[in-house]
């Protein structure tokens, strides 16, 4: 019996991997002895889509970089011994299509539209059907449109409307963003046209829908006109300032951030009628660098998970710990940014489910599955990942207003924490969870597997920060009884010993994050362990 797990976790997520769950599921179809299922982070997140393929309960195999239909299929080879057929040359060109589709989707529906542009004048240029190409022409319009690239928008319904002629969802989309531009003599001309367009009494109807959208739309950028400070908005995104910097170590900085828009949204969504849903949460920052290869427009989009409660955030404040990478693109970039400058972050997005502390996919077994406790194993800035799950186990911070604030999160949990000498990060806020007296906001046990620095030819970012004394956070930490340092990097021994003692308690969950080596080889190592897949949740950070 085979099993091949395809990675749904975020990196892969964003390139297509639902479209290769679904295209293995297709060419294995008529095999017998073999099962696909979706999983979570395999920790080769830029090499990805990725899937992994156990055979008869041995170790398992990955395979990097399914890009195309090809490689699907000999993924399929491997777990089944045969090869499927990809010989009906419409099967390869229909799933190459669907996964294409479902990569925008996914960064759609993250509001990430620079990676959902990615490719796509590419695509429109070798489309050679009329209609679809239309299609695309019309599709990458609206995302110039959420992008607040509105002329870039015109120029491409320009092309659509001639080819779709008099198609009210073209009017529209064109009045709409005339209106954005405040371009009123081409809006009243557009509604000539549309009059002229739609005169046949039959079709009177249209016309008037269309006729007072272009009115509606123009009235409204008459209103917002008056606003001098007008920004273009882009969806999904408001403007924050960078309010502050403080370095915690030679790599990294707390990034403070304060915004007054109420289009910030909140990260606890509630209101008449609706349900609480529990999660942990993160943020896409706007990286404006200018042209680049992740998309047409000029900035990228990585992702950032706040140190802060939810309660600041509605507030207008958070904070970002972030490490800076001197060949990073996107914190490069922020490293530059001084005090006072405005960054675009996108409104919250879930990270985890809580309590199950799994990832939100319906592909996923573990959905269902409980655990009695948790083990957090972290690296490097994965440990930000710590402070979003203990704001679940305090009345203080959980999502809930004040009055009914009973914390989702009540399950013994540990930290096993991997970290350079030189880089450690939230010593504090690890301090403050150790010394608590209550179950509240509590971590039972905290082990820093400390590495040594690396030798640095480079001067490091924030190298003024450095003291050659341990910090005083850091003292502070060790002192806790129920810390420990081993001086080495996270082995199998020290896990082993701490997942011992949790389970005590019963079924324990493993939440690893850290860079993508690290989540890999702390996948591998939980699953020669025994560990059952379900009960394993890899996070990128
Ligand atoms: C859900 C989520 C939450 C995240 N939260 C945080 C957070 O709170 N704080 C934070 O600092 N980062 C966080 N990250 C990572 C962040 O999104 C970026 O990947 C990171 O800041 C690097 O971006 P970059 O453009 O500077 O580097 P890129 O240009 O993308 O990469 C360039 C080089 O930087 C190095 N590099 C980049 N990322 C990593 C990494 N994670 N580990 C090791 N080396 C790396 C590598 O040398 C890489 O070759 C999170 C990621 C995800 C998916």
């Amino acid at each position: 019996m085979s099993e091949i797990y395809v990675c749904q976790a975020g990196s892969c997520k964003g390139r297509g991997s639902e479209a290769v769950l679904l295209e293995i599921e297709e060419l294995i179809k008529g095999f017998e002895g073999c099962s696909v299922n979706g999983s979570g982070c395999l920790g080769a997140c830029s090499e990805a889509p990725n899937v992994a393929v156990a055979k008869g309960g041995h170790s398992e195999s990955l395979h990097t970089r399914l890009d195309t239909v090809d490689k699907s299929a000999e993924v399929v080879r491997v777990a089944t011994g045969h090869t499927p057929s990809l010989q009906d040359p419409g099967l390869s060109q229909r799933l190459t299509a669907a996964r294409s589709m479902r990569m925008r989707l996914v960064a759609r529906e993250e509001q990430k539209w620079n990676a959902a542009m990615a490719g796509m004048a590419e695509q429109i240029a070798n489309t050679a059907d009329e209609d679809d190409r239309v299609e695309l022409q019309f599709d990458l319009a609206q995302l110039y449109v959420n992008a607040g690239h509105y002329e870039k928008a015109l120029e491409y319904l320009a092309v659509v409307k001639s080819a779709a002629v008099h198609t009210p969802r073209v009017y529209m989309s064109v009045g709409k963003v005339l209106a954005k531009l405040r371009r009123f003599k081409e809006l009243d001309d557009l509604a000539e046209e549309v009059a002229c367009a739609f005169q046949d009494p039959h079709r009177a109807y249209i016309r008037v829908h269309v006729e007072n959208v272009l009115r509606n739309c123009g009235q409204e950028a008459v209103q917002s006109a008056a606003d001098s400070t007008h920004v273009r908005p882009i969806e999904g995104y408001s403007r924050w300032t960078l309010s502050g910097i403080v370095p915690v170590s030679s790599h990294s900085a707390i990034y403070h951030f304060t915004s007054g828009e109420l289009t910030r949204g909140t990260p606890y969504t509630r209101g008449r009628g609706r349900t609480m849903w529990h999660q942990t949460w993160h943020t896409t920052l706007l990286a404006e660098v200018g042209h680049n290869n992740e998309g047409p427009l000029p900035w990228i989009e990585r992702d950032y998970t706040p140190l802060s409660t939810w309660i600041d955030w509605e507030k207008g404040d958070v904070d970002i710990l972030i490490k800076i990478y001197p060949d990073g693109a996107a914190t490069s970039w922020l490293h530059k940014q001084r005090l006072g400058c405005q960054v675009w972050l996108s409104q919250p997005k879930k990270t985890m489910d809580v309590p199950s502390l799994t990832l939100d996919s319906s592909r996923l077994r573990s959905r269902t599955l409980k655990h009695h406790a948790v083990l957090m194993l972290l690296a490097g800035t994965g440990i930000v990942v710590a402070a979003q799950v203990m704001h679940h186990m305090d009345p203080n911070t959980c999502f809930g207003t004040s009055t009914n604030r009973k914390p989702p999160l009540s399950s013994p949990i540990s930290v096993i924490y991997a970290c350079r000498q030189d880089d450690v990060l939230m010593a504090d806020d690890l301090a403050k969870w150790c010394a608590s007296d209550t179950d509240e906001a509590k971590l039972q046990r905290c082990v820093l597997a400390m590495s040594l620095p690396q030798d640095q030819a480079a001067e490091l970012p924030f190298q003024a920060a450095v003291t050659s004394e341990p910090a005083s956070e850091l003292q502070q930490l060790v002192s806790q009884p129920n810390v420990s340092i081993v001086k080495s990097r996270m082995t199998s021994e020290l896990v082993q010993r701490e997942l011992e003692l949790l389970q005590e308690h019963g079924q324990c969950r493993v939440i690893v994050s850290g860079p993508e080596s690290f989540n890999g080889s702390m996948r591998n190592m939980l699953l020669q362990s025994g560990m059952k897949e379900d009960m394993i949740t890899v996070l990128s950070a």
